[in-house]
């Protein structure tokens, strides 16, 4: 069964230009010449239009030919030419997209696949959990009861209420270790598609079909329901209102050239055809054509990273990131806390604080009050019944009282963070012993969370929570450092532990005794500075802070609120994949760029080669800029609209895989694609042109 979940990771990854997905694109791509599909990039749309008129010129001057003098190419030739070119154009956009979302969308549905097959055992109460009725996974419903037993796959994402499993989750993580996944938060989360090893577990279907965040990422992939980011929007808007300038101007050219031919002009009038082409020439079609590629390509690189994208927005904004805030337990160390040690006070044996931190924790649903009941009973022997504890009162731990507990028989048995205990002990007038005070904070100092736990006014002793850092992690952070990205991590724990990890961890920066609206309050204070601020976590607590951050990265591993309120979630559950989110996101901003940067740079550089040639007949006076010499101006027309064809041909694979972000820093990076897509942009229509002129003319076309 390892197996079978590597496969769906290697299916993850695998390469996605296969000749079987090319094909089907260009069928995709064909059916998307329909103007309703055209419609939503309005400068493409132009070039329909126009691929239109041409063609409809094209048939009338085959079935009407106009005469040409002996030698030249008919006119029939030219007009049906130029039309074939332009519909290539508009297809070659609709390929790439196509391309894009195809290389997204198989990367989801391998996930996906190997989910809808599966029959689920689903049962009417926790009681008839002996009598399963098998379903299809896909007719699941949220709020279905599941008996998932050992062996079984997942059929669909669910949080688990009865049993404790290790369950293998390598299909979606790539992870070969087994988690635990027990009624617990934190760990009760369950995800379609990945496998039960060990044991039988009941849960609960969480998301309607559609819903999962697969469904989600699969709608961020597709190109027709896919929303646009801002700069998206902002760059649209700008190539539409040049385009609409162009149309306007070009609309002049024909009535114009009549004026000033029938005035006193010596040459022949515009034709409509050769207007038509021009304007097509000089709108941006490429970077037009290519912009929903570069954008749908943005997301599959996501996919592909194992971070599940919710927001356009969110992976450009991430290319701009100036802060990251992280949250410890879970995000910079390893899972949960543990208890690893009772440290009674002086004349309180082990077992009494044994069973009074265990007492504390039976009702405490977090993983560590799970290991503390677990500690006590491996080491010490502590068995409790809840039934024991009839007419008790609960205290759970919330994130603002840092305590939880329980009231029984006169006893009042808390346990909580230093600080919540020293003030709960104030209420009554008692105080932390100065010697469990200090033995607390070299327990923090060590990394660990020393809980507190008290019985009325006594204070018992210690429980110590071991944090663990997750490996490589400095590393990663020395690299953020190096991008000018600033790593703060915030926690709710004490500031001595929270030092001792952030040291361990190599943060620039760590809060403690941090609640949730304190982790709000600092975000807000950023972003009120300018600043762009991402969040990783993975808690229920960290659910507000993820929700206002720009880039919200939720640990796969989290709770099913900290995976709502982000805007991303990664598989790995991996604090620093930022990194590469940041990549991608940059890598995004800089392709959109070069190509809209080379797209300007061509236009400039098609007046030149078109304008004289194509016009001199109208007006002579513009052959003086004719130095490139093309064949014959019906050439210069042609050859320039099946440069843009090939223009966007050959920045499919550029659009698609995107500009490389090397370099030493931004300014070098930005230089760089200035002048190689810039002056790049602009010498290349000149030699293209008079090759493709050349080769035309040789070929007896001209
Ligand atoms: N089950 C519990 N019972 C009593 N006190 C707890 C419990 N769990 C944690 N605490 C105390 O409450 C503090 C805050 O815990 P919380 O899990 O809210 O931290 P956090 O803000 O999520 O920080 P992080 O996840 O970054 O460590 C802990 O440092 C600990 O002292
Ligand atoms: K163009
Ligand atoms: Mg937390």
């Amino acid at each position: 069964m390892q197996e079978e979940g590597r496969d769906a990771a290697r299916l993850l990854r695998r390469r996605l230009f296969t000749p079987k997905l090319v094909l089907q694109c260009l069928g995709l791509a064909l059916y998307r010449l329909n103007p309703v599909a055209v419609m939503r990039n309005p400068v493409m749309f132009v070039v329909w239009t126009a691929a239109v008129v041409v063609t409809i010129l094209a048939v009338y001057e085959w079935i009407f030919p106009t005469p040409v003098p002996e030698g030249h190419l008919s006119e029939t030739f030219f007009a049906f030419s130029l039309a074939v070119w332009l519909w290539i154009i508009i297809w070659l956009g609709n390929f790439s997209e196509a391309l894009a979302e195809e290389r997204g969308r198989a990367q989801a549905t391998a996930l996906r696949g190997t989910r809808s097959e599966i029959l689920a055992k689903r049962i009417r109460s926790v009681s008839e959990a002996a009598s399963p009725e098998l379903v299809l996974a896909e007719n699941l419903k949220k709020g279905d009861l599941l008996l998932i037993e050992p062996g079984d796959i997942i059929p669909a994402d669910a949080e688990v209420i009865e049993g404790v499993a290790a369950v293998d989750e390598s299909a979606v993580t790539g992870e070969s270790a087994p988690v635990v996944r027990e009624p617990c938060e934190g760990s009760n989360l369950v995800v379609g598609g990945t496998r039960v090893l060990s044991d039988r577990l009941i849960a609960r279907v969480s998301v309607d079909q559609g819903d999962s965040f697969l469904d989600k990422m699969i709608s961020m992939v597709d190109g027709s329901s896919r929303r646009r980011t801002p700069n998206e929007v902002a760059l649209t808007i700008l190539l539409t209102s040049m385009t609409v300038i162009l149309l306007l101007s070009c609309s002049t050219l024909v009535p114009f050239s009549f004026y000033a031919t029938n005035h006193g002009g010596h040459g022949l009038p515009v034709r409509v055809i050769t207007a038509v082409a021009f304007l097509v020439c000089v709108i941006p079609t490429t970077i037009a054509g290519l912009l929903s590629t570069i954008g749908v390509a943005g997301m599959s690189r996501m996919m592909k990273a194992n971070v599940i994208a919710m927001s356009g927005r969110a992976v450009e904004a991430s290319g701009d990131v100036d802060v990251l805030l992280l949250d410890k337990t879970g995000t910079i160390t390893v899972g949960n806390r543990e208890a690893i040690a009772f440290l009674p006070s002086p004349g309180v044996t082990v077992l009494e604080l044994a069973e009074a931190a265990a007492a504390a924790s039976i009702a405490d649903e977090t993983p560590e009050g799970h290991s503390i009941v677990r500690l006590a009973r491996e080491r010490y022997n502590v068995k409790h019944d809840v039934n024991f504890y009839k007419g008790a009162k609960f205290f759970a731990f919330s994130a603002q009282t840092r305590m939880s507990g329980i009231d029984f028989e006169g006893s009042r048995i808390r346990k909580g963070s230093m600080d919540a205990i020293a003030q709960w002990l104030q209420g009554m007038g008692a105080a932390v012993p100065p010697e469990i005070a200090q033995k607390s904070i070299s327990a923090a100092r060590r990394g660990s969370t020393p809980l507190i736990v008290s019985d009325n006014d006594r204070v018992l002793g210690i429980v110590e929570l071991k944090d663990v850092v997750k490996r490589g992690i400095r590393d990663r952070f020395k690299r953020l450092r190096e991008m000018g990205i600033r790593t703060v991590m915030l926690t709710g724990d004490n500031k001595y532990t929270a030092a001792a990890i952030a040291a361990e961890a190599g943060v620039d920066d760590f809060i403690g005794d941090a609640n949730p609206e304190d982790k709000l309050t600092i975000i807000r204070r950023l972003q009120s500075e300018g600043r762009l601020v991402a969040m990783s976590g993975d808690g229920t607590n960290d659910a507000p802070a993820l929700a206002m951050a720009d880039v919200a990265v939720a640990m796969g591993n989290g709770t099913q609120a900290a995976k709502e309120a982000g805007n991303m979630i990664d598989l790995d559950s991996n604090p620093t994949k930022l990194l590469d989110i940041i990549d991608i996101g940059k890598q995004m901003m800089l392709t959109r760029g070069a190509i809209t940067i080379f797209a300007v740079s061509n236009v400039i550089a098609e007046y030149f080669a078109i304008i004289p040639a194509a016009f001199s007949v109208t007006y002579p006076e513009l052959e003086v800029l004719n130095f490139l010499h093309l064949a014959s101006p019906v050439s210069a027309v042609l050859s320039t609209v099946i440069f843009n064809a090939l223009v966007m041909f050959l920045l499919i694979p550029v659009a698609i895989r995107g500009v490389s972000t090397r370099a030493a820093s931004p300014i070098r990076l930005l230089r760089r694609n200035v002048i190689v897509f810039g002056l790049g942009g602009l010498a290349v229509p000149f030699v293209l042109i008079k090759a493709i002129d050349l080769a035309l003319f040789y070929m007896g076309l001209y």
